[in-house]
């Protein structure tokens, strides 16, 4: 069955080797055992660092949790010290690889054109690409709409010239909600990602799903509803118990989806 509401975590630098290692665990229990998980009609995922992919992905084999890397390169091999080729996160097992994050803008100077390049390779190497949009100071919907559909043409463009086919997830981050204490309001977001949907989901040569990221947490998706594709969670996504009270809240949506159908 087709997934029809994504959850993703990224763990960005917060936490630990072993950290990582029993969050995985934590969350793998759950996941294993949750409702919401059993009939594929959820995508979750999760990006730790680097070096923790590897056990993290060996934590969740036998669940629907998919693993990937916040980063990627442009090149699939060479000369290019300290970088990580999709090709590698591909051969490892991972499935995502998040692109453009606004702190990747902030502090590496990332511009469009390395991150249309990233999103090619991603897709070159069969790795879902979860592309980061969204607005950088408070605007209004309509604009903030504009902006993020400029951003995702600029992100996917070439490799739709290439021909490239595959899957993609628009994250619609604004960036002023990343890291603050509670989340655009549900209508500012429910606004933005019906408008992002109609404008950027169809037509494509692979699914397009939009979420919403910046200080998500329990209770959003309830408020939501199905005017978003999903959650990408940050910091609000640490505690177990958060992740299974939004995993609750996945369920009553699924059922509520289910009884209009
Ligand atoms: O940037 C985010 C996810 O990539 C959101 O992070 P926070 O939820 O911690 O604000």
């Amino acid at each position: 069955m087709k997934p029809q509401l994504t959850l993703g975590v990224s763990l960005k630098m917060y936490f630990g080797y072993q950290q990582t290692l029993e969050w995985s665990r934590q969350i793998a229990e759950i996941v294993g055992h949750h409702p919401a998980t059993q009939q594929g009609q959820v995508e979750l995922f999760v990006f730790p660092s680097l070096p923790a992919i590897a056990p993290t992905l060996e934590a969740f084999r036998g669940t629907v949790m998919k693993v990937g890397a916040q980063n990627m390169f442009w090149e699939d091999a060479g000369a290019y010290t300290g970088e990580v080729s999709g090709a590698m996160l591909h051969e490892m097992g991972c499935g995502y690889v998040e692109i453009g994050h606004a702190e990747r803008r902030r502090y590496f100077a990332e511009t469009d054109k390395q991150i249309a390049d990233k999103t090619t390779a991603a897709l070159r190497n069969q790795l879902i690409p979860v592309i980061c949009i969204g607005e950088a100071e408070r605007c209004s919907a309509a604009q903030a709409i504009e902006q993020a559909v400029e951003q995702a043409h600029q992100a996917l463009g070439p490799a739709e010239k290439q021909g490239l086919s595959g899957d993609a997830i628009l994250a619609y981050e604004p960036q002023w909600a990343i890291g603050a204490k509670e989340p655009a309001s549900a209508d500012f977001i429910g606004e933005v990602c019906q408008g992002l949907a109609q404008r950027l989901v169809g037509g494509a040569s692979g699914e397009r799903r939009v979420i919403y990221g910046g200080s998500a947490g329990p209770g959003l998706l309830s408020q939501l509803g199905s005017r978003t594709g999903g959650l990408f969670l940050g910091r609000f996504s640490h505690q177990p118990a958060a992740y299974k009270a939004i995993l609750d809240e996945a369920l009553i949506f699924l059922n509520n989806q289910a009884d209009r159908s």
